[in-house]
């Protein structure tokens, strides 16, 4: 099987072309690929197949390293981008890719980054989904309870789940410890990705993040643009400015114009390298 390697931030990605021939990926083969022993190693795959209707030009998927397949990726769509324009595959500028929770559009920009309107954020714990809606609510956090203890946190969907919780300092949040507690919480009947925020002024934040199905990941694209969003609603970050998203793999610009108006992500992404891999047919 061919693929390429890319990576956006240290959050690098298996890149599978399924429009020129169709690929078959069951759960234990996305996990080869993912394996970094075993396999390639990636956090994610991404897998780009033909368009089903006119409003995109080709369907996007993303699994995760452990084999489930999820709804959403904000770097997987830059590199996938890329990956469709250096292949010809489509022509620049821009391409509709349609995910789970409906079509992105990437763009690759005159500065060569490659940036993608994400669609709109939800708060409505509901649509993660999420049971938080029945929990207590102090300014505008849901309080979680997590062995006893309570963790404030904002829900934010875009189109994939995000638990945000503001800390001190990313140096020492508590991602490794608190970040699969709260993943794996039943009030996440999906599990959910877990981010946790420093605010350094209203057009700089850092985060730290627990990824659903991955563990903590160096840079999160839909988790940046969930950070960006709640901390907009929040008041803590500045409506529809540039905000430079510092993550311990790199920086991403988001911005967020309010209620109604899609994510944008920006950044860079690149090719590592590309291969090739035998797997044996019982990964079927
Ligand atoms: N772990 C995420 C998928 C990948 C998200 C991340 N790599 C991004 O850039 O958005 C989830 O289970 O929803």
């Amino acid at each position: 099987m061919r693929f390429w390697k890319m990576q956006g931030g240290g959050n690098d990605f298996v890149v599978i072309d399924g429009v020129t021939e169709p690929v078959a990926l069951s759960a234990g083969r996305v996990r080869r690929l993912c394996d970094r022993r075993l396999g390639v190693g990636a956090d994610q795959l991404l897998l780009v197949e033909p368009a089903r209707t006119p409003e995109e030009d080709f369907r996007y998927r993303i699994f995760n390293a452990d084999g489930g397949e999820v709804e959403q990726c904000g770097n997987g769509a830059r590199a996938m981008g890329k990956f469709l324009f250096e292949k010809g595959l489509a022509s620049r500028p821009e391409v509709r890719l349609r995910a789970a929770k409906g079509v992105i559009t990437v763009r690759e920009r005159p500065d060569g980054l490659l940036s993608v309107d994400m669609g709109a954020p939800d708060f409505d714990p509901a649509s993660l989904p999420s049971t938080c809606g029945q929990l207590p609510n102090i300014d505008g956090e849901w309080v979680l309870s997590v062995e006893g203890n309570p963790v404030r946190l904002r829900t934010v969907s875009m189109g994939n789940p995000h638990a945000v919780i503001r800390v001190g300092s990313t140096g020492d949040a508590p991602v490794t410890t608190l970040g699969p507690k709260v993943e794996n919480h039943r009030a996440f009947p999906n599990r959910t990705n877990v981010e946790f925020v420093e605010t350094l002024s209203p057009t700089h934040v850092r985060f730290r993040v627990w990824e659903r199905g991955a563990g903590e990941t160096p840079c999160c694209g839909s988790g940046a643009c969930a950070v960006v969003a709640a901390g907009v609603a929040s008041g803590a970050l500045r409506k529809d400015a540039d905000i430079h998203v510092e993550t311990p793999g790199g920086t991403l610009t988001v911005r967020w114009a309010g209620p109604g108006a899609g994510v944008i992500l920006s950044g860079t992404v690149e090719k590592v390298f590309e291969g090739e891999i035998e797997l044996a047919p019982q990964e079927e």
